[in-house]
C-alpha cells in the first residue's frame, strides 16, 4: 500500500509536471525521428524527371531518353536510359545539300519522346542535340553547308514541346570524356579510384580514354581532361582520331594502291562502285589519284593477314616526338585498367562471336583468319538476315580492330583480355550522351552528395534506444519528486 509508488501510477500518473513533460518531449523526438527516417529514406511517391539527347553520328542518328527520381533531382539521383529511338536514314551531315530532311528526319523519333514523357513534364524536360564526326568532317569540307544543317536541325526541334538546349557539334575530346562518364557513372566507378577505360569506334571518328597514373597532362595538355566528381579527382587521357572509325578507313585502305582486288572481302565478292562516293571527304580526298575511272569493281580475295597488312597502311607508326605513341604521332600513356569498348567495337565483335575476351587474343585472330576465308557465298547463306551492306563489311571490320587496338593502341594478350565489348551497362547504352547530359545538368558534384547521418537501420535502433529510456525515465518519473500533497488541502 505504497502511496507514492507504482501503486499511485494507476491512481493518478498525471498529476507530476515532469511526466508530463517527458512523455510530451518523448513523443515529440519519436515523430521528429520516424519523419526524418522515413523522408531520407524512404522516397515519396516517386515521380520523375526526363532529359533527351539526340547523338548526330557520321552513320545515323539515335535519340535517348533519360529519367531520374525527381527528389533526387540534386545530384544523387540514378540517372536511367528509358527508351531510345534510331532515325531512318543517314546521319544529319549526308543531308549536305538538302538540309531541311536533316530536321524532318527527326520528327518521327520526337513524336515518340512526346508520348514517352509524360505531358505534364514536357516543358520542363531539356532536349540536346551533338553532333560528332560526320559534322566535324562536313564542317571542314563546306562550313556553309554545315550551318544550314544545324539551322534546319534546330528549327525541327524548336517545334517539339520540350526545353530545346541547342544542337552543337562536340569536340573528340568532349565524345572521349563523356564516353567515358558514362560508362564510369553505370558502372557506379565514379566513387571509386580504379575506373573503366572507354573504346568508342564510330563510323568516322574513334575515341581512347583512360586514366593512367603515368600521366599528368604535362607531356600532351591537348589529350588531358580533368574531372572532379563525388568528391574524386580524375586526370583523363584521352584522344578522338578525326578519319579513323570504321567507315572511312574502309575508303581510306580502298583508295590505296591495288586495292580493288581486296583482301578484306570475302572470295567471291564483287560489286561495282563509284569513286565519286569513295572520296568525297576529307579523309581521302588527299589520296584520290589526279585521274581516276567513274567506276570500279570491288573485288574480294578474303586473306585476314594480307588484309592485316593493307590497314596497317592507314596507320602511320614512324613519327613520335612524345616518350610513346600510338600512332600518326599521338601521344598515349600506357594502358592501365580495364576497358569498355562500344559502338562499332561491339557491332562487330558481337557478329563475329569474337566477345569473350577470355579467348586468347592468338585464338581471336585465327578464328578471325577463317571468317574472312570463307567465300561471299557461304556468309551469305551462313547469315540470310543481315542486310548485305554490314555483312561484306565484318572482315575488314573485324579486322581493323585488331589492328587498331594491338597494333595501333598497343593492347598486348595479357591487356586485351581486360576489355569488355559492351552495348549497355544496366540497361543504359554506352556512349558520350548520357555523360554530355549529366555534365549539362550538372547531375554529377564535384563533391560526394551528403550521405543520410544514419542508414535507415541506424535510424531505427536510435529511436527504439531514445523511446526506452524516455520510458524508463517515465517510470521512474512516477514517483514524485516532491511530496505529493496526499492530504486534503488544510482549510485555513
Ligand atoms: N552491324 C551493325 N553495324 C552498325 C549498327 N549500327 C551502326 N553500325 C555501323 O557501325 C559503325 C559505327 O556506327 P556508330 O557507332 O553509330 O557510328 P556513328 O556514331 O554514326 O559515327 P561517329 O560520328 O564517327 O561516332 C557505322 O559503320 C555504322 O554503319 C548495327 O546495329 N549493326
Ligand atoms: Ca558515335
Amino acid at each position: 500500500n505504497d502511496q507514492t509508488g507504482l501503486y499511485s501510477v494507476f491512481r493518478n500518473p498525471w498529476h507530476t509536471p515532469l511526466t508530463i513533460f517527458i512523455a510530451v518531449v518523448g513523443v515529440i523526438a519519436i515523430v521528429a525521428l520516424v519523419t526524418v527516417a522515413v523522408l531520407q529514406n524512404k522516397p515519396l511517391i516517386p515521380k520523375y524527371k526526363y532529359g533527351i539527347v539526340l547523338d548526330a553520328g557520321s552513320s545515323h542518328t539515335a535519340m535517348y531518353i533519360y529519367e531520374w527520381p525527381a527528389e533526387k533531382d540534386n545530384n544523387t539521383g540514378r540517372v536511367e536510359q528509358t527508351h531510345s529511338c534510331k532515325v531512318k536514314g543517314p546521319g544529319i551531315s549526308s543531308y549536305a545539300s538538302d538540309p531541311k530532311k536533316a530536321g524532318q528526319s527527326l520528327q518521327v523519333c520526337m513524336k515518340e519522346a512526346e508520348r514517352f514523357v509524360p505531358s505534364e513534364r514536357h516543358e520542363e524536360t531539356p532536349l540536346y542535340l551533338g553532333a560528332t564526326a560526320g559534322m566535324r568532317l562536313l564542317n571542314i569540307e563546306n562550313s556553309t553547308a554545315s550551318d544550314q544543317v544545324f539551322q534546319a536541325v534546330s528549327e525541327s526541334l524548336q517545334k517539339s514541346p520540350f526545353s530545346f538546349q541547342g544542337a552543337r557539334i562536340l569536340s573528340g575530346q568532349e565524345e572521349g570524356a563523356f564516353g567515358w562518364v558514362t560508362v564510369n557513372y553505370l558502372d557506379d566507378r565514379l566513387k571509386q579510384v580504379c575506373t573503366t577505360g572507354a573504346l568508342d569506334l564510330g563510323g568516322a571518328s574513334t575515341q581512347i580514354s583512360f586514366v593512367s597514373d603515368a600521366f599528368d597532362g604535362s607531356e600532351s595538355p591537348n589529350n588531358s581532361v580533368n574531372f572532379r566528381l563525388y568528391g574524386n579527382d580524375y586526370n583523363l587521357y584521352t584522344h578522338s582520331f578525326l578519319c579513323y572509325g570504321k567507315d572511312q578507313v574502309l575508303r581510306m585502305a580502298l583508295s590505296g594502291p591495288g586495292s580493288i582486288s581486296d583482301p578484306c572481302f570475302h572470295n567471291g565478292y564483287s560489286e561495282s562502285k563509284n569513286y565519286m562516293t569513295l572520296y568525297n571527304s576529307p579523309c581521302v580526298s588527299k589520296r584520290k589519284p589526279v585521274s581516276s575511272p567513274a567506276d570500279f569493281t570491288h573485288v574480294g580475295k578474303g586473306n585476314f593477314y594480307q588484309c592485316q597488312e593493307l590497314v596497317k597502311s592507314v596507320f602511320d607508326f614512324t613519327q613520335c616526338k612524345y616518350t610513346q605513341c600510338s600512332f600518326n604521332g599521338v601521344y598515349q600513356p600506357t594502358l592501365q585498367g580495364p576497358f569498355g569498348a562500344f559502338s562499332a567495337y561491339y557491332f562487330v565483335m558481337n557478329f563475329l562471336n569474337l566477345t569473350d575476351t577470355s579467348v586468347p587474343l592468338q585464338s581471336v585472330k585465327e578464328a578471325l583468319a577463317r571468317y574472312c576465308s570463307t567465300p561471299w557465298e557461304t556468309i551469305k547463306k551462313q547469315h540470310p538476315g543481315i542486310k548485305l551492306k554490314y555483312l561484306a563489311e565484318y572482315c575488314f571490320s573485324g579486322t581493323y580492330i585488331l589492328t587498331l587496338l594491338t597494333e595501333g593502341y598497343n593492347f598486348t594478350s595479357e591487356t586485351f583480355s581486360k576489355i569488355r565489348f559492351i552495348k549497355q551497362i544496366k540497361g543504359s547504352d554506352a556512349g558520350w550522351t548520357l555523360g554530355y547530359m549529366l555534365n549539362l545538368t550538372n547531375m554529377i558534384p564535384a563533391e560526394a552528395p551528403d550521405t543520410p547521418l544514419l542508414p535507415h537501420a541506424g535510424y531505427v535502433s536510435v529511436i527504439t534506444v531514445i523511446a526506452l529510456v524516455l520510458f524508463l525515465l517515465f517510470v521512474l518519473s512516477l514517483r514524485p519528486l516532491w511530496p505529493r500533497c496526499s492530504q486534503k488541502p488544510q482549510i485555513v
